[in-house]
């Protein structure tokens, strides 16, 4: 049986309908691919919880929960573990999202977002943000 890991996630849509991917940083498993911000759900939070927490720690940016709206999910068998990763989409936010734990970051039209490598459970997403947002 694999374990389940929980990550919450969210795309980040500024007003030219553009989305934000960060990339992964060295040192870190799938460094250089892109991914949409978040992180791992940890033990007594809630997933929109989570999500403001990370939003805060990667980006530096103030989210609040009414401003976050379930979009889609992931489910992926990587190796050692099963991702399952809630997906949020989210128009407004207070600051401006700063590199603070990745690489770079990058606001990307929709329709482009396919030329940027990511992690194998972002894969499906696309084709679902190029529909939905
Ligand atoms: N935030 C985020 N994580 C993703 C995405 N796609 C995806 O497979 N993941 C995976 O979900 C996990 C998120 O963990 P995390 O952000 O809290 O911590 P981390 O990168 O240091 O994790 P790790 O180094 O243990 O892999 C990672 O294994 C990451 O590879 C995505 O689009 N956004």
């Amino acid at each position: 049986m694999t374990r389940i890991v929980l990550v919450t996630a969210v795309v980040l849509v500024d007003p030219d309908r553009r989305v934000l991917l960060a990339q992964r940083p060295k040192g870190k498993s799938m460094a250089g691919l892109w991914e949409f911000p978040g992180g791992k759900v940890e033990a007594g939070e809630s997933p929109e919880a989570t999500l403001m927490r990370e939003l805060d720690e990667e980006l530096g940016i103030v989210v609040r929960e009414p401003c976050l709206a379930p979009l889609t999910f992931a489910s992926h068998a990587y190796e050692t573990f099963h991702l399952l990763m809630p997906v949020y989409v989210c128009r407004k936010w207070e600051g401006v999202p700063q590199p603070l734990e990745h690489a770079e970051l990058a606001w990307v039209n929709r329709m482009k977002l396919g030329d940027y490598p990511m992690p194998p459970a972002d894969l499906p997403l696309i084709s679902v943000i190029q529909d939905r947002i």
